[in-house]
């Protein structure tokens, strides 16, 4: 599918700036990216979004410096430039892309307040749907971080049209702080991210069994709601095989001729083995996968990797795992000597995470009230303010 990305705040600008980055790589022209940000020095330190497509407001608020983890301010310089955001947007061109996707880290405060708004904004202006990917700080990164993205999500559920969730503390390693992990986590995101929404973009050659398209993707996360992402790859694709499919000369095939050769019960069952790992492996939000309303399983990797059955038997298997009965899916060839299976489970009602965020939260806004009430004042009674 073709999406116009919008990176809000450093997180989500870094992240987009990937995205824009892998599509240049992969040739295959499917994203398009922006970024808005309060902090003058953050837009500057990207390097594939074009330096028209960056913008900065906030300025007579800020004067460019952000917003310092204040996501009230956030969200209110949002709305106060939401023109100048939509005209940005605009002048990059929008009358070909089949979803809008805002990118942001929950946790600070340009993107975490600003991308409600401007999901609400998108959604009112534009037919196309408007998904976010929301990064969720790690709790080490302490209360006011949880409080702002408990807030802030959720808002964002009621105004995108689907919520992804990535789950930072979910992804670093065992001592590992959240900030080394960055580059590491912003691939990962990238990665399946970037199989999700190239859906159906590749494979319009169709050379793919069961090529999927971009309403395959809408229809999913037409629940709204949060979704996490599943994603696992197969073992590199060796020369040997690719042999035996014919990609090299019948001279070397000869030779090869009596060496394995995957029949289509092998090339099935490794699909379905590929999808389990991917549903059952970690996930961009680790959650309860047997709530989910709705499913999509893909695979991506050299068409002669394809089995119509194997993406059928795994539908089926993760349709008897999940809490709904909708499970769509399909594969779309692309060259790699990998093969790569998303599955998406939408619309999720049960996340500890999420509930741990919001009982954070909870207890933080009661502890401000109580400080706020405790809170003495040695010039509180007496003397008169010179003036008020
Ligand atoms: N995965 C990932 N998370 C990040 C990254 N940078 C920041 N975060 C997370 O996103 C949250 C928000 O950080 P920023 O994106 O820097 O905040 P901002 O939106 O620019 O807001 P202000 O800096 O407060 O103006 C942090 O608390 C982290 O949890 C990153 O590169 N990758």
């Amino acid at each position: 599918m073709r999406v116009f990305f919008i990176g809000f705040g450093q997180a989500g600008g870094k992240i987009v700036d990937m995205f824009v980055e892998q599509d240049k790589r992969m040739q295959t022209q499917s994203f398009r990216g922006i970024a808005v940000n309060t902090a003058r020095t953050d837009l500057m330190g990207l390097k594939n979004i074009e330096l028209k497509d960056r913008l900065l407001i906030g300025q007579t608020v800020v004067k460019g410096h952000g917003v310092g983890t204040d996501n009230v301010t956030g969200a209110r310089v949002t709305a106060d430039e939401i023109d100048a955001i939509i005209n940005a947007v605009d002048s990059r061109g929008t009358h070909d892309i089949d979803a809008f996707v805002i990118v942001a880290g929950l946790g600070g405060g340009t993107g975490s307040g600003g991308s409600p708004v401007l999901a609400r904004h998108l959604k009112r202006i534009y037919r196309e749907p408007v998904y976010a990917i929301g990064i969720l700080p790690a709790p080490e990164e302490g209360r006011l971080y949880s409080y702002n993205a408990a807030r802030s999500l959720s808002t964002l559920v009621n105004e995108a049209d689907n919520t992804f969730i990535f789950d930072n503390s979910a992804w670093k390693n065992e001592g590992e702080s959240v900030k080394d992990a960055y580059n590491r986590l912003n691939d990962e995101i990238v990665r399946r991210f970037g199989v999700l929404f190239r859906a159906g973009e590749v494979g319009r050659a169709g050379v793919g069994e069961m090529v999927v398209d971009s309403s395959e993707v809408i229809n999913t996360l037409r629940g709204g709601g949060i979704s996490t992402v599943g994603y696992a790859i197969s073992e590199k694709i060796s020369p040997r095989t690719k042999q035996n499919q014919g990609l090299l000369s019948g001279l070397v095939r000869k030779k090869e001729k009596t060496e394995e050769v995957l029949t289509g019960e092998d090339k099935s069952a490794k699909i379905i083995a590929l999808v389990r790992r991917a549903m059952l492996g970690r996930l961009t939000l680790p959650c309860d996968y047997s709530t989910a309303e709705r499913g999509l399983v893909l695979l991506a990797g050299p068409p002669d990797e394809m089995d119509r059955k194997g993406v059928e038997k795994s539908k089926s298997w993760v349709e008897e795992n999940i809490a709904g009965v909708e499970v769509r899916g399909g594969d779309y060839p692309v060259q790699s000597d990998y093969v790569a299976a998303v599955v998406v489970l939408a619309t999720i009602g049960n996340a500890p995470r999420i509930t741990e965020l919001l009982e954070i939260a909870k207890s933080t806004k009661e502890d401000v009230l109580k400080s706020k009430e405790k809170r003495s004042n040695m010039f509180d009674d007496g003397i008169e303010p010179l003036f008020e």
